[in-house]
């Protein structure tokens, strides 16, 4: 059977080979939900990119840019890092790239050792589910955080793809063991038991709480996100849709 470990930080990384495996980076609060909004959106592609220096630079190549740090859209960027900001097809069509405080920065850490790189959201659980156990490799869950630090959220997602897989997959990491338990108590309330959360009590100061609802709806989309090459694109379960 292939295996499933989780990385509960970035600042973890090191410690875990990423070669030959499937990484899914997830940044429920927001990156990566956002990321998944825009590709359903029919955007025509999504360039994650970790420094806001190196993004504002894509715009000169036709991209529309969208940056974010601590929460706030960044001066000179068109987008912040909102999944409603792409609801009905507002982007579609375009080349985006983004950069955020922590996802954008999670992806770059994954990209050079893995086989492939997922982006992982609660808002299509399922399909990338499907997908792991159709590919049959080895699995790293790369939980973003907050500034290197644990989070709750990112962590709980890792638990519901673990408990998903766990029939499929074999796990015997802590991160891996610990977080299924704490899905599987909270499941039935994510929402009252993520506000505790750090992440969403800063994101509550912003006043995004419809972001924050958005973000923890379960399999709203059925397709993956994946890198190919510098871009995320939308995989269905046998090819690029
Ligand atoms: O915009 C977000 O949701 C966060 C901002 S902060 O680091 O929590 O202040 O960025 P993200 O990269 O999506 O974690």
């Amino acid at each position: 059977m292939p295996k499933i470990e989780v990385c509960l930080s970035p600042e973890l990384v090191h410690l875990h080979d990423l070669k030959n495996k499937i990484v899914v980076v997830v940044d429920i609060f927001r990156a990566t939900s956002t990321m998944i909004t825009g590709l359903a959106n029919k955007v025509s592609s999504i360039t994650p990119v970790a420094g806001l220096e190196a993004c504002r630079n894509m715009k000169s190549k036709g991209y529309i840019i969208a940056g974010e740090r601590n929460g706030q859209t960044a001066e000179g960027f068109e987008l912040g890092n909102s999944p409603l900001s792409y609801l009905n097809n507002a982007y579609a069509g375009k080349k985006i790239a983004v950069t955020t405080t922590n996802g954008t920065l999670t992806i770059e850490k994954s990209k050079k050792d893995a086989a492939e790189v997922l982006i992982g959201a609660f808002l299509n659980l399922q399909a990338t589910a499907d997908y792991l156990i159709q590919q049959g490799k080895d699995v790293v869950i790369h939980c973003a955080g907050w500034k290197g630090m644990f989070n709750l959220e990112d962590s709980l997602y890792a638990g519901a793809l673990v408990s998903v897989l766990a029939n499929e997959f074999d796990f015997d990491c802590d991160g891996a063991i610990g977080m299924k338990a704490l899905f599987e108590q909270n499941q039935g309330d994510l929402k009252s038991f993520l506000s505790q959360a750090s992440h969403a009590k800063r994101l509550q100061n912003h006043n995004i709480d419809a972001d924050i609802d958005f973000c923890l709806t379960l399999d709203k989309y059925n397709f993956v996100g994946k890198l190919e090459g510098e871009e995320l694109v939308k995989v269905s379960l046998n090819k690029v849709v």
